[in-house]
């Protein structure tokens, strides 16, 4: 919960706020500190009976204490502080769910003798094991990453219905147990939507900041959010679960970053994400990254959590159904092998695209240029290394306009016309342009023809201007 205008990380505490292990608090004896945010301190603590019947092994009862100092502060930042515990106590309240930590009690601390946490606000939470940006500093499994995503989206997906939004998903906020569950945390900046919207004090976290908070004015009662804010902060989140912890959003500092989520935003700079991300979480990053408020909206925690459910429901076929599939792909690929690197160069068209054998016909190729470093001299056809054709080149290039057909750097596609007033699209080295190539697909595609955009090709072929296609928006 970091002031947006910080550099994004928490402030340091003055250790004059540090309560040594021991100390009790309220009920509660305090056993080690766990660590500290922008507004408050976390300690393990354990109830003070059993601190002194009990060995120190059995930590069946542990919680967690938050304690948020109150004194000194100006008055604005106290009653932020105040509020911020309203916030958390109130939907511990009323919105209790096995995805969302467990709070058990709050009170304000009277310590008389310690000035720094007189009257701090103490909340008394479930302890979790760890938190999500320990497990990605330590290295998260492959087995672990689809269950973890899952489970943020179990939380979200419950948030959500209940009508909330976190307003402040990261990897600090989402909570571990024991057996590895997840349970999300910190709804210091929750709100309750009133509508379609909730409003939050201006903070954050500017990492995991959709496009549209960095523009949002501020009103009395704070900033607009909605859920699709977190979804967006989802997006990041399953960027670092399975690229080792790194934003999809290049710069050095959260500022840079802050900046290239407004570039893409506005539709200035590609959504590049790293090649470690598989494709169906790339897929579902990308849903989630979707530069607006608008484009984002079809994807609900409860869409999201449908389609993990279905992926890695059948993720075991799969992988069972592989080694079959890859005897086939041996078979297929020594059959191709003298056909030569032209695709679809057969004939036939159903759906106006010009057919090549008519006399007259003008069609050309257009090879296929894919910038990404890496993906130049694979020849093994990865998927991180695909791009997509659009269904309609009046439409952003972005998932949800784009044909199941993939194509990868070298390919040849058969071009039969040009559209030269399509959506822009700017490519990895910021070359934009509006100029498309209408593709024919092999038989049996869910599309007949697609939309190569011109920066995804060095080819300019001579060709006819294409009809204007009606959008499909
Ligand atoms: N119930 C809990 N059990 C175990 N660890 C917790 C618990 N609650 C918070 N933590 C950990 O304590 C640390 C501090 O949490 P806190 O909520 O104060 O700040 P933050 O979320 O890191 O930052 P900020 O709130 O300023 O955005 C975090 O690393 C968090 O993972």
């Amino acid at each position: 919960m970091t002031p947006p205008r910080d550099a994004g990380d928490t402030t340091e505490h003055d250790r004059a706020d540090l309560l040594p292990p021991g100390h009790r608090v309220g009920d509660w004896a305090v056993t080690e500190l766990i660590g500290a945010g922008g507004w408050s301190t976390v300690y393990a603590a354990r109830p003070v009976e059993a601190a002194r019947s009990r060995p120190a092994r059995d930590r069946g009862d542990d919680v967690a204490l938050k304690v948020m100092p109150t004194a000194g502060l100006a008055p604005r930042q106290a009653r932020r502080i105040v509020e911020s515990a309203r916030r958390e106590v109130e939907l511990g309240r009323r919105a209790g769910h096995p995805r969302l930590i467990g709070l058990r009690e709050s009170f304000v601390l009277s310590a008389p003798d310690r000035p720094a946490v007189d009257g701090a606000i103490v909340l008394v939470m479930e302890r979790a094991a760890g938190s999500l940006r320990e497990l990605l500093d330590a290295g998260v499994s492959e087995g672990e990453r689809g269950g973890l995503i899952a489970g943020i989206c179990e939380g979200l997906a419950h948030l959500h219905r209940s009508g909330w939004v976190h307003a402040d998903l990261k990897p600090e906020n989402v909570l571990l147990g024991r057996d590895g569950s997840v349970r999300l945390s910190d709804f210091g900046l929750a709100t309750e939507l009133t509508g379609t919207h909730g409003y939050v004090p201006p903070l954050g976290t500017l990492d995991y900041l959709p496009p549209e908070r960095w523009r949002a004015p501020l009103g009395e009662l704070g900033v607009q959010v909605r859920p699709s804010a977190d979804i967006w902060a989802l997006g990041v989140v399953i960027h670092e679960v399975f690229a080792s912890g790194a934003s999809p959003f290049p710069g050095a500092t959260p500022l840079a970053r802050g900046a290239a989520v407004q570039e893409y935003g506005e539709g200035r700079a590609p959504l590049r994400m790293d090649l470690a991300v598989p494709p169906f979480w790339r897929a579902l990053a990308a849903d989630c990254l979707a530069p607006t408020h608008a484009a984002r909206a079809p994807h609900t925690a409860e869409s999201l959590l449908a389609r993990i459910a279905a992926h890695e429901g059948t993720r075991g076929a799969r992988v069972r159904g592989a080694r079959s599939r890859a005897r086939s792909a041996v078979l297929a690929g020594v059959l191709c092998a003298g056909v030569g690197t032209t695709l679809w160069s057969d004939t036939v068209r159903e759906d106006g695209f010009t057919d090549p054998d008519r006399a007259g016909a003008t069609v050309g190729t257009v090879r296929v240029f894919n910038a990404e470093r890496g993906c130049q001299d694979r020849a093994d056809r990865d998927p991180q290394c695909s791009l997509g054709l659009a269904i309609d080149p009046l439409r952003p290039y972005a998932a949800g306009n784009v044909v199941p057909t993939r194509v990868w750097h070298g390919d040849d596609l058969t071009t039969d016309c040009r559209l030269s007033d399509g959506q822009p699209v700017i490519d990895e080295e910021d070359l934009q342009s509006t100029l498309w190539f209408r593709v024919r697909l092999p038989h049996g595609s869910a599309y007949p023809s697609a939309w190569l955009p011109a920066v995804r090709t060095k080819d300019r072929p001579t060709l006819p201007g294409c009809p204007h296609p009606a959008s499909t928006r």
